[in-house]
């Protein structure tokens, strides 16, 4: 029968017989999307290119048993919190407990009782969809959609990180709606609100990448972190943003020209940034620690510079790796 409150899942079926593979296909017909793999470096692949909803899990295989293929998917970020039921005809208490240590949601043995299957596979998609939700609040602005501040935030830690690491190149641009306040006061609260869901619109267009993320830093404020992406990233990523929004020529009488402006500061830094340029208040201070925050402020102060500049415009930093720290 099927489940109203489940959405179509997407489900990877791992066996070496393929006869069981076809009881399960028929058992769980009906309940989305079914891709199949007979061994376990086979599952690993299909896991990591597309990560499914619910993996079921043969705990003997030839090339790769499930219990390894279910420790080393938890090794991995792309599939650590993958949900995995192990079905099993050695339904003995070490490997069940096995399973359960490494994370599986369910343990069922072989044969497996189609009817059985189908109740418990139902019960995992269900907990998956309540998670994707609690993650998705936990992880989304409300208002726009966009990431929230807290994921921008571990982002930035993490790629400043990596570019140091991997000495990569990394921007982040701050943009924040000029004269916000006053195109609340003419048009209304719920205008304003729909003014900052087409400013996010307009990101998530002109910062699609993968490894971009635009997000709502707070208020009428937004960031994009453009990762791989030097000055001339940046200034691209910035010229699209402000094509775009005045194309979509929202009215703002009391603004800048007429229309609905953002002003953006941005801080761009990797190993072959030189030196500063266009720099808003000096040099960083002697002593100064370098870190994800420092690069928000240098954003920050980059911005206010483009405020004090007369505003609907951009102004950016470079930050010189190979001298001093980092
Ligand atoms: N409609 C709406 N307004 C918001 C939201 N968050 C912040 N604001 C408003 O954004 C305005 C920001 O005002 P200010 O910080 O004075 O800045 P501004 O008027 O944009 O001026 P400049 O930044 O100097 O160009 C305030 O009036 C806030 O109430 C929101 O979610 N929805």
């Amino acid at each position: 029968m099927p489940d109203a409150a489940l959405r179509p899942a997407n489900l990877l079926i791992v066996d070496d017989d393929p006869l069981i593979i076809q009881a399960i296909a028929r058992a769980l017909n009906g309940l989305g999307r079914l891709r199949f793999a007979t061994g376990g470096r086979e599952a690993l692949a299909l896991a990591s290119t597309e990560p499914p909803d619910l993996l079921l899990l043969d705990a003997q295989m030839p090339d790769l048993n499930g219990l390894e293929v279910l420790r080393q998917l938890r090794e991995r970020p792309d599939t650590r919190d993958l949900q995995v039921i192990v079905i099993t005809s050695q339904s003995d208490d070490a490997t069940e407990q096995a399973a359960l240590e490494l994370g599986a949601a369910d343990f069922l043995g072989k044969p497996v009782r189609p009817a059985v299957l189908l109740a418990r596979v139902r019960t995992q998609l269900r907990l998956k969809q309540a998670l994707d939700g609690l993650r998705q609040q936990a992880t989304l602005d409300q208002l726009t959609r966009c990431a929230n501040r807290h994921v921008l935030m571990e982002a930035i830690e993490r790629e400043w990180a990596r570019a140091l690491r991997e000495r990569q190149r990394f921007s982040l641009l701050l943009l924040d709606v000029d004269h916000f306040k006053r195109f609340n006061d003419r048009y209304g609260h719920l205008a304003g609100d729909q003014a900052l869901v087409t400013v996010a619109e307009v990101l998530r267009q002109c910062a699609g990448r993968p490894g971009d993320l635009a997000a709502r830093y707070g208020g009428e404020e937004f960031a994009v972190l453009l990762t791989g992406a030097d000055r001339e990233g940046a200034e691209a990523v910035a010229q699209c943003l402000r094509e775009r929004l005045a194309a979509r020529a929202l009215p703002h009488e009391d603004g800048v020209n007429g229309r609905l402006t953002v002003s953006i500061g941005a801080a761009s830094f990797g190993p072959d940034c030189h030196g500063w340029s266009d720099q808003p208040t000096g040099p960083v201070p002697g002593g100064h620690a370098w870190s994800a925050n420092l690069l928000l402020n240098l954003a920050d102060q980059a911005l206010y510079e483009a405020k004090r500049r007369g505003r609907d415009q951009a102004v950016f930093v470079r930050i010189e790796l190979d001298s001093g720290t980092p």
